[in-house]
């Protein structure tokens, strides 16, 4: 089967697993930019990967756009983030990205990225900063942090990596099934 992977990554961790996925079903993988619409279409089966910012995964939109031109063959969506791998985290995910219908024709997983401030681009940074002291301001003020909020600062100042080669054994199953 003439697979493809493709993906969307900002600081390396989807791309780890888009690589690893690539290699265990000698798929071709490509750079979300770096491919063309025509030539996703030509292949059996699609495997699409972005990471999560504010809940969202990076250019899934353009998959969802090919759907229809999609129809019949195996397609394989997988987020990447902070949080911690939970059915609670990846079914608010799924249906944050997804629709009921768009998930007939998607098979969606979630997997552990990490976090590397200094490799994000400036305005993530600052972005990410914004996002901290506002925290801040809120347990200053003696109001009860959320667990989401607590991990945040947790992981500010530290380079994680929560990948995790075997995560991807259901996807590839599912492909090669
Ligand atoms: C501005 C910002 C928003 C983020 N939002 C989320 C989120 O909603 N859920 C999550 O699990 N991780 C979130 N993250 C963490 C990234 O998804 C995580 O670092 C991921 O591993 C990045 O993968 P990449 O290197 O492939 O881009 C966020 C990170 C930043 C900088």
């Amino acid at each position: 089967m003439k697979t493809v992977v493709i993906y969307q990554s900002k600081t390396g961790y989807t791309k780890k697993y888009a690589q690893w996925i690539a290699e265990a079903l000698q798929a071709d993988l490509f750079e979300n930019t770096k491919i063309k619409d025509d030539e996703i279409i030509s292949y059996d089966a699609v495997v699409y990967g972005g990471s999560l910012f504010a809940t969202g995964i990076l250019g899934l939109k353009r998959i969802k756009k090919l759907l229809p031109s999609l129809a019949g063959k195996k397609i394989a969506v997988f987020g990447v983030g902070l949080s911690p791998v939970r059915e609670d985290t990846i079914n608010s995910v799924k249906q944050h990205n997804l629709t009921e219908e768009e998930l007939k024709a998607i098979h969606f997983y979630y997997f552990r990225g990490g976090f590397n401030l200094k490799k994000l681009s400036f305005i993530d940074q600052t972005m990410m900063k914004m996002m901290k002291s506002s925290i801040e301001k809120k347990k200053k003020a003696g109001k009860l942090l959320t667990e989401d909020e607590n991990e945040m600062l947790e992981a500010f100042n530290v380079i994680s990596d929560f990948t995790d080669r075997s995560a991807i054994e259901p996807l590839l199953s599912f492909i090669q099934s």
